[in-house]
């Protein structure tokens, strides 16, 4: 087995009758992000929900995942409502804050004006509009100490300042990472992907081509 990717071979999902993938091979450098684009309903979520699992494939094999902390950014973000932002944010990472936690929610506040996030700290999620709502889940997640992290098209519903920005953030806090970043929009992942893979299914052996216009600092 590779230690430097995981490896996703002739992975096959079917929902009742309707086969999603029947053989579904690529490979995803470890500390490097992929990004993935493929048609609408094409089983790019079902593939995320498979590696960060939630759900099961009917056949095939994943290497390389075992022993990875996973974290993910749903397409719709998935937040606690009775809580605020900040406490959402936090729920990631309670567990590891202990005496920390003074300077812990300093960092987080400073991280969320970074989103553009600024006195948002303390206002119910419900409350916040839906490219708000997005940031958060891109921090909760972003702050969890994962190694694999799965981005649901992260940026959408963003303007163009504050997906700037949170690109920008992304790609330094996961730097080193393994991320896999679904997208319908070319430019994002020329900006954001080491590698690119564009498919017009999730079948077959997916090429991976590696992406020259990637930089740190978009
Ligand atoms: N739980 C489920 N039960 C039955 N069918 C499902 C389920 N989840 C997804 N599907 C079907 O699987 C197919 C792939 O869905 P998926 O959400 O993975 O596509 P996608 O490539 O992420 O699409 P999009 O770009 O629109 O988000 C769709 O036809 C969808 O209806």
């Amino acid at each position: 087995m590779r230690e430097d990717a995981i490896e996703i071979c002739h992975l096959k999902k079917a929902y009742g009758e309707h086969v999603i993938f029947s053989n579904l091979t690529m490979e995803l450098k470890k500390g490097a992000v992929t990004c993935l684009m493929a048609p609408s309903g094409a089983g790019k979520t079902t593939l995320l929900r498979i590696l960060a699992g939630l759900e099961q494939a009917d056949g095939g094999k994943i290497g390389g995942l075992e022993a990875l902390r996973k974290s993910m950014v749903f397409q719709e973000p998935r937040l606690a409502e009775e809580l605020t932002a900040a406490a959402n944010i936090q729920l990631a990472v309670r567990h590891r804050m202990f005496g920390k936690e003074k300077r812990s929610f300093r960092h987080l506040v400073e991280e969320m004006e970074e989103l553009g996030l600024s006195g948002c700290e303390n206002q119910a999620v419900s409350e916040l509009s839906g490219g708000m709502r997005q940031r958060v889940a891109v921090l909760r997640a972003m702050r969890m100490d994962a190694d694999f992290l799965l981005l649901d098209e992260p940026f959408r519903g963003l303007d163009a300042g504050t997906k700037k920005k949170t690109m920008n953030y992304i790609r330094r806090k996961g730097k080193e990472k393994t991320m896999l970043l679904v997208t319908h929009d070319l430019e994002e992942a020329e900006a954001m992907g080491d590698w690119i893979c564009t498919c017009s299914r999730l079948d077959g052996i997916l090429e991976i081509k590696r992406n020259r216009k990637s930089s740190t600092e978009i």
